[in-house]
């Protein structure tokens, strides 16, 4: 079982990531996480921040000479950001006055439409919004990023399996049935403005920011993660908490501002007959002497029953646009309980092409999951003898 959680504020001194449960023996460096990281920092519609922060990220525990041990991963993601904030997110107490003196540290309590900060200030008993803030901020899918950079290599050296991601959709702004990245397709997809697979439709994504840049307004999109080369069989139908789908669904949920999942077509296929929503099974070319079965399409995104099905897995996460609004939306404040505007500091316009290098996390660490469970293997040679062991006592292929 592969756990992982991660500590740290947003503009606090780092981010603190801990990967525990991975074999001994998976190829991993510095520069992985650094390219991964950097990833996350692109695309067309992000805020002020990204352009300046650096990620300095350090590998603190579990690794080395560029191999894990097999003990917990510890990495570092320093916030570059943090000597403007060094007193406002001091951990020990600060002499008032001092603190008094720092424009940064004045209380927020106009909460943004949104975000978390009413429902947290209520929850945690807070009469300023920063502590809710801080800790939901988005900031914190850097040390997400930089575990799945670790699961990705993971997944790479046991199965081949590499996982990518694209834009489908911007505010309303969405790419034409059928396109769909293949293998190692992420350096060509980097490359666009916004991640999108298809140059006609990136054109009118650009130009959708564009406008509501110009509008004060924000933008929310949907990303798909295409996984090629998974074998048949992780996940189970056995029971709801081993259901490959429902685990890839939480972990996509569990990102900041996502607020549906769909897997394979998705809404699309609820709206279809059965005779059209399913892919039909038919016999291919013999695998190494072997029967070989393939489908005719992949509508169900290569899950049925909770397994992989051995075709490419697709699973789309819908993000809503961006809470805070330059706009900036009606609310009260808290303190003098009149009507107010909402804080509006510096922000994402669109965060949905960055957005889809965190997902593309998300489902390499359910994956990375799913294969130790079903292979387990305390190091990377023996999780690899053991896939080759079900592969080739699997009867069909
Ligand atoms: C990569 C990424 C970047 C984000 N950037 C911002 C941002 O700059 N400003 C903002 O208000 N929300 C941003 N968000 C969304 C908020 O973090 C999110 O809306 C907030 O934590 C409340 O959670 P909820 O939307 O899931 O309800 C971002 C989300 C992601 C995934
Ligand atoms: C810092 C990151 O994203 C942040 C996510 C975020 C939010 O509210 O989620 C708000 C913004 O923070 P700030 O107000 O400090 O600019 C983003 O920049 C990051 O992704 O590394």
């Amino acid at each position: 079982m592969l756990r992982w959680l991660t500590a740290g504020e947003s503009h606090g001194q780092q981010l603190t990531a801990i990967l525990e449960g991975l074999p001994a023996g998976v190829q991993v460096q510095t520069t992985d996480l650094d390219l991964q990281l950097a990833r996350r920092r692109l695309g067309h519609g992000r805020g002020a921040r990204m352009s300046f922060e650096q990620d300095e990220v350090t590998l603190t525990g579990g690794v080395r000479h560029g191999r894990t041990q097999g003990g917990p991963i510890a990495v570092q993601v320093g916030n570059t950001e943090w000597p403007k904030w060094s007193t406002v997110m001091a951990a020990d107490p600060v002499d008032p006055e001092v603190l008094a003196g720092q424009a940064r540290n004045a209380p927020l309590t106009r909460p943004r439409p949104g975000h978390a900060d009413l429902a947290g200030m209520q929850k945690y008993g807070f009469d300023d919004a920063r502590p809710v803030l801080e800790r939901a901020s988005a900031r914190e899918t850097a040390a997400r990023v930089a575990l799945g950079a670790i699961a990705q290599a993971f997944l790479r050296q046991v199965l081949d399996v590499d996982v990518v991601s694209h834009v489908v959709a911007i505010g309303p702004v969405v790419v034409p049935d059928g396109v769909l990245p293949g293998p190692h397709d992420n350096a060509r997809i980097d490359e666009d403005p916004v991640r999108c697979a298809d140059p006609a439709t990136s054109a009118r994504m650009v130009a959708e920011i564009d406008d509501v840049r110009k509008n004060g307004d924000t933008l929310g999109g949907v990303v798909e993660v295409v996984v090629h080369g998974l074998p048949p069989g992780l996940g189970s139908h056995v029971h709801w908490d081993r259901r490959l789908d429902s685990r890839l669904a939480g972990a996509l949920m569990g990102v900041q501002s996502v607020k549906a999942v769909e897997v394979g077509d998705g809404l699309e296929t609820a709206r279809r007959r059965g005779s059209v929503a399913h892919d039909e099974i038919e016999l291919a070319d013999s695998v190494e002497g072997k029967a070989s079965v393939q489908r005719l399409t992949d509508r169900a995104g290569g899950i049925e029953g909770g397994m992989t099905n051995g075709e490419a897995l697709r699973v789309r996460a819908a993000m809503k646009p961006i809470s805070t609004v330059p706009r900036a939306l009606a609310t009260v404040d808290t303190t003098t309980l009149e009507p107010a505007v909402a804080i509006n500091q510096r922000s994402d316009a669109c965060a949905v092409p960055r957005g889809s290098v965190v997902m593309e996390a998300m489902v390499a660490l359910v994956l990375a999951d799913a294969v130790l469970e079903k292979f387990g293997g305390d190091s990377v040679a023996e999780t690899r003898r053991n896939v080759q062991t079900y592969l080739d006592a699997l009867p069909i292929r």
